[in-house]
C-alpha cells in the first residue's frame, strides 16, 4: 500500500536551527504546518533533537517492558490510566498496549515502573522519559504555530497550562500467513492533539479526505504529529481529525509510541475563529468528559464521529 497512492503525507524540517520562534523559517515551517493539518490533520514532523542513541534506547526499553510476563503486563490495565483510554480497542490479536499517565514527569513514568517492577527501573524511567518530554515540547511548538496562525496567540499560555498526557506503548506482532493484518482498527484520536513514534516496521495507514488510506513511511527521526478530535471542535472544523489504522504488512514485530494530549477543563472556540460564514460548529465542552462519553458503551465507541454526537451544534 501507499507506494500507488496519489497521497503522501508531508513532511516537514523540525530541527533546533529550523524553530527559533518568529524566525523566517519559524514562519516557514508554520505555513507547512498548517496546510498538513487543513489537508490531511497529520503530518511527519523530522526531528534531529532524536539522536540514533536515544530512538535505539526507548525501544530497547520497551522490548523489555514487553517481554515481561502477561500477568506483571497485565496489572497495568488494573492500575486503570487516568484517562481510561486503553480500553478503547476492540482486541485485535496482533495488538498489545499499556497506558502512561503524566507520561512527560518523572513521576508519572515512576508509578508505571513501581507497578511493573517491584524495585522501579531507573534506566526505563529515564529513556522513555526523554522521549516523552521531547514529544510533548514538538505537540506544544505545533500547537503555538496553530494558534498564531489563527490570530488567537493570546489563549496559548493557558492552553499550555491546562494539558496533560497520556501515553501508551504498543507492540503489534507479525500477521500469520493467512491471517487478518489489521493491527488497529480504523478511529481518530480523542486527544487534542497526538504524537506517533515507531521502531523499523511500518504499518500506519491514513485516511485522506477523498476516502483513499496511504501508508506513512517513518525514518527513525520522524514523528508523525495528528490532530484529534478536541482540536477539530476546538478549530470550528478547519482541522480534522483523520481517521488512521496500522495494517501489519511486514516482517517483524512493531513497536510504537503514541502520546495523547488532554485538555483540563472546558474547551472551547475561540470567538475570533467565528463570524457569518463560520458559525459555531461545536458547543464548549469538557475533554474528559468526553473521553467518558466514548468509552460509555460500544454504541458510543463505534460513532463515525463521536465529538459531533458529544458537543455538535
Ligand atoms: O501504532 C500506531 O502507529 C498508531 C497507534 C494509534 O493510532 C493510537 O494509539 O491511537
Ligand atoms: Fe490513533
Amino acid at each position: 500500500m501507499g507506494s500507488l497512492s496519489l497521497h503522501k503525507l508531508p513532511s516537514i524540517n523540525f530541527s533546533k536551527e529550523n524553530l527559533k520562534l518568529g524566525s523566517e523559517s519559524w514562519c516557514k515551517a508554520r505555513k507547512e504546518v498548517m496546510s498538513a493539518l487543513e489537508e490531511y490533520g497529520c503530518f511527519v514532523a523530522l526531528c534531529d533533537d532524536i539522536s540514533l542513541p536515544l530512538h535505539n534506547g526507548v525501544f530497547k526499553a520497551l522490548e523489555e517492558l514487553f517481554d515481561l510476563p502477561t500477568e506483571t503486563k497485565m496489572k497495568n490495565k488494573s492500575s486503570k490510566p487516568l484517562y481510561g483510554y486503553v480500553g478503547q480497542i476492540p482486541v485485535v490479536p496482533l495488538y498489545e498496549s499499556m497506558g502512561i499517565d503524566n507520561a512527560n514527569t518523572i513521576e508519572g513514568i515512576q508509578a508505571f515502573t513501581s507497578v511493573m517492577w517491584p524495585n522501579g527501573n531507573e534506566g526505563f524511567s529515564e529513556k522513555l522519559l526523554s522521549y516523552t518530554k521531547l514529544a510533548a515540547e514538538l505537540e506544544l511548538v505545533v500547537a503555538r504555530m496553530v494558534f498564531e496562525s489563527y490570530g488567537v496567540e493570546k489563549y496559548f499560555e493557558s492552553h499550555l497550562k491546562s494539558a496533560g498526557y497520556l501515553c501508551r506503548v504498543m507492540k503489534y506482532r507479525e500477521a500469520e500467513l493467512n491471517e487478518n493484518k489489521l493491527g488497529f482498527v480504523s478511529h481518530t484520536d480523542k486527544s487534542f492533539m497526538s504524537t506517533i513514534h515507531q521502531y523499523q516496521v511500518n504499518g500506519l495507514e491514513i485516511k485522506a479526505k477523498d476516502g483513499e488510506w496511504f501508508g506513512v513511511d517513518l525514518s527513525t527521526s520522524s514523528i508523525v504529529v495528528m490532530a484529534g478530535d478536541a482540536i477539530m471542535a476546538w478549530s470550528n472544523d478547519r482541522i480534522q481529525s483523520p481517521h488512521h489504522r496500522v495494517m501489519m504488512e511486514g516482517k517483524g514485530p512493531r513497536y510504537s509510541i503514541a502520546q495523547f494530549s488532554f485538555m483540563e477543563g472546558i474547551v472551547q472556540t475561540p470567538e475570533e475563529l467565528l463570524d457569518d460564514e463560520h458559525p459555531l460548529k461545536f458547543k464548549p465542552f469538557d475533554h474528559i468528559e468526553y473521553l467518558k462519553f466514548f468509552s460509555r458503551n460500544e454504541e458510543n465507541r463505534k460513532l463515525e464521529c463521536a465529538i459531533k454526537k458529544f458537543c455538535g451544534v
